[in-house]
């Protein structure tokens, strides 16, 4: 903490009263350590650096200061300034990294603002809109704020249908190392570049570098520096790690959900997309059942799974966690496969054609034998329609992965504000420390408990070693600690008595889980889901502040599922406790069908269900 300050309430913060209505309503009871920083300062117009960690509320202790700011000014005299010359001139911009943000925060501002919704307008800009209709929007609706990324901010920029430079009040940059990360650096400069820099500024960001440094000396003046020492968070927060080899992750993850001992709702990372299909369809196998979050799904649906994760609905979500170029590469790489097989399809089709005419041309040689040239081409005639509607049913599935285009704005595992979320699984180890607390921070938000438990392999020792020691420095360093035992992680013993008695069946199922089963799978959720999606439009249209409970959570391969997968017998625990609950599920069904058989001898036997009346 580098300014003292006396602690304040919502009501003591000097916060229009809506405002501190809104808070009430939300059931916040105090502003968090961030915001009893932020919140003054804020309030009276300085610039401000705010740095905290995830979770601790940093979207509240800049969107609070720039609602107070709005509700000062007459919605009139805002309106008349902010169309000048057919073109859009914002109140306030506010700046993300990711699609998924923008909904977000644009959400909470509908929320903080409840009590004076029709005061206060914020609109977010996707990709997803055509510009012109974008602008007949921005000039029809005229929004006090403006929520985006870099990127589209910066196109409407470049064609004159946002000006920045007369208007701007307020302008906010959240996650910014984010943003940094996510290699949006050129966007962000043209837009500071053009704007009014003599406006209220906000810098937001859980963590620090260079960039930031560079950004906060280019746009900050003679800022308010809020930097947390979050020391009663430490207890909240656990963070744990495993050595395992690949194939021990499933059997690990298998046990500890099996046994109860790792806590739901749990939100898993892997790092590429068909490894979290694998996942999905090894845990269905189990009759676990999981969503999978990834950016080739429509963003409806996306929304949809992100709501209904955040109300319960779903107790695992397995979300993919890549860099930007990787995802190009997957892509590619897709595409590639595909077209590989095709040609390989096609180089056997040739050939069987080949073999089929030169058996033709033996058939038409033999004599008296048209009757059987008849019903060979017959049959060859169904064999090519048949293999025709194959190979046409595999270039419409070819296409449809190609085309559903990755969606580059997406990145909703960082940032996002999930709600009571009990454990993070880093199934994957992330590439990068920034990575690896932005993941962590999707749990122990807002005061809550949460355990983070990593998955690591021996080649990736180094990387788990270098995060460790980052996280310490990182943390030490901006007097942000989020963890006991100095920051660290504890690292565990793998547990091989518990789960060795597994390792058979496990391995057995992995191995039936093949890369086309898993490419099938994956196919098969993009159509279920763009079904979905367009339910999910229609459905929004008529209630737009609902979100349906879609089950995306359905199995992909329901008729694999083996009943008996679910069944723990006893020799599985060897010489250790049977967890309660894990076969009485069983018992119960067996009594109940011992009943039911009870009951049906009984009426076929004249002699009992004999009565006299
Ligand atoms: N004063 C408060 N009291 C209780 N809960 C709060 C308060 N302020 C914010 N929250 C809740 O805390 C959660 C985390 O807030 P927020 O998303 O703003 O954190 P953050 O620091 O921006 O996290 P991230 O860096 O991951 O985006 C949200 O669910 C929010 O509703």
């Amino acid at each position: 903490m580098t300014e003292e300050t006396t602690p304040i309430t919502f009501e003591t913060s000097g916060m229009d009263n809506r405002l501190v209505s809104a808070c009430n309503r939300l059931g916040w009871k105090f502003p968090t350590a961030i915001q009893q920083l932020s919140l003054s300062g804020g309030l009276a117009g300085k610039d401000l650096l705010i740095r905290s960690r995830t979770g601790s509320g940093k979207s509240a202790s800049y969107l609070l200061p720039i609602l107070n700011r709005l509700l000062k000014t007459k919605v009139s005299q805002r309106k008349s300034s902010q169309i000048i010359n057919n073109q859009f001139h914002p109140f306030g911009i506010i700046l993300v990294p990711t699609r998924e943000l923008c909904e977000q925060v644009e959400k909470q501002i509908e929320e903080l603002s409840y009590f004076c919704k029709n005061l206060v307008f914020a609109l977010h800009i996707i990709a997803d809109i055509p510009i012109q209709t974008q602008k007949t929007r921005l000039i029809s609706q005229i929004p006090d704020i403006v929520i985006s990324t870099p990127t589209r901010l910066a196109l409407l920029m470049k064609q004159k249908i946002i000006v920045l430079k007369e208007n701007l009040q307020v302008c906010a940059i959240d996650e910014a190392d984010l943003i940094f990360t996510f290699g949006y650096s050129e966007d962000l400069n043209h837009i500071v570049t053009h704007m009014n820099r003599i406006c209220q500024f906000y810098l937001v960001s859980a963590t620090l570098s260079t960039e930031i440094e560079e950004m906060e000396k280019l746009v900050l003046q003679n800022p308010l520096i809020c930097n947390i020492k979050e020391t009663e968070s430490n207890k909240l927060l656990t963070q744990m790690a495993i050595k395992v080899t690949e194939d021990d992750k499933f059997l690990l993850l298998y046990v500890l959900l099996r046994l109860g001992q790792l806590q739901t709702k749990a939100l898993i990372f892997v790092n590429d997309l068909n490894k979290s299909y694998r996942l999905k369809l090894f845990l269905e196998r189990f009759s676990i059942s999981s969503v999978v979050l990834n950016n080739e799904l429509p963003q409806n649906t996306r929304n949809s799974i992100l709501e209904n994760f955040n109300r319960g609905n779903f107790d695992i979500m397995i979300a993919i966690d890549e860099n930007i170029e990787k995802k190009n590469k997957i892509i590619k790489s897709l595409g590639g496969d595909e077209k590989k097989k095709d040609n390989k399809k096609n180089k056997t089709k040739k050939k069987s054609k080949k073999e089929k005419e030169k058996n033709n041309k033996n058939d038409g040689d033999s004599d008296g034998e048209e009757d059987n040239n008849l019903t060979n081409e017959k049959q060859n005639e169904e064999l090519d329609e048949k293999f025709l509607k194959k190979k046409q049913k595999k270039k419409k599935d070819q296409e449809l992965i190609q085309n559903t285009k990755k969606d580059e704005e997406f990145g909703v595992v960082r940032g996002f504000d999930f709600k009571k979320i009990k454990t993070v699984v880093n199934f994957d180890i992330p590439k990068e420390t920034t990575s690896y607390i932005h993941r962590i921070g999707r749990t122990s938000r807002a005061g809550e408990v949460g355990t983070v438990l990593t998955f690591y392999t021996l080649d990736e020792q180094d990387t788990m070693i270098e995060i460790n020691k980052k996280v310490q420095k990182e943390f030490q360093q901006k007097t942000m600690q989020i963890v006991p035992n100095n920051n660290s992680i504890i690292y565990l013993p793998f547990p091989e008595k518990k789960v060795s008695t597994f390792r058979y069946r496990i391995n057995n199922v992995l191995n039936s889980i093949t890369k086309n089963l898993v490419k099938d799978a994956r196919i098969k959720e993009i159509k279920r889901e763009i079904i979905n999606s367009k339910k999910l439009q229609s459905h929004f249209k008529k209630a737009p502040n609902d979100l349906i409970a879609l089950r995306h959570d359905l199995h992909l391969q329901p008729n694999q599922i083996n009943k008996n997968l679910t069944f723990l017998p006893n020799y599985l625990f060897q010489n250790q406790k049977v967890p309660e609950g894990v076969h009485e599920r069983k018992r119960k069904k067996k009594n109940r069908k011992k009943k039911k058989t009870h009951k049906k001898r009984r009426r076929n036997n004249p002699l009992k269900s004999f009565r006299v009346d």
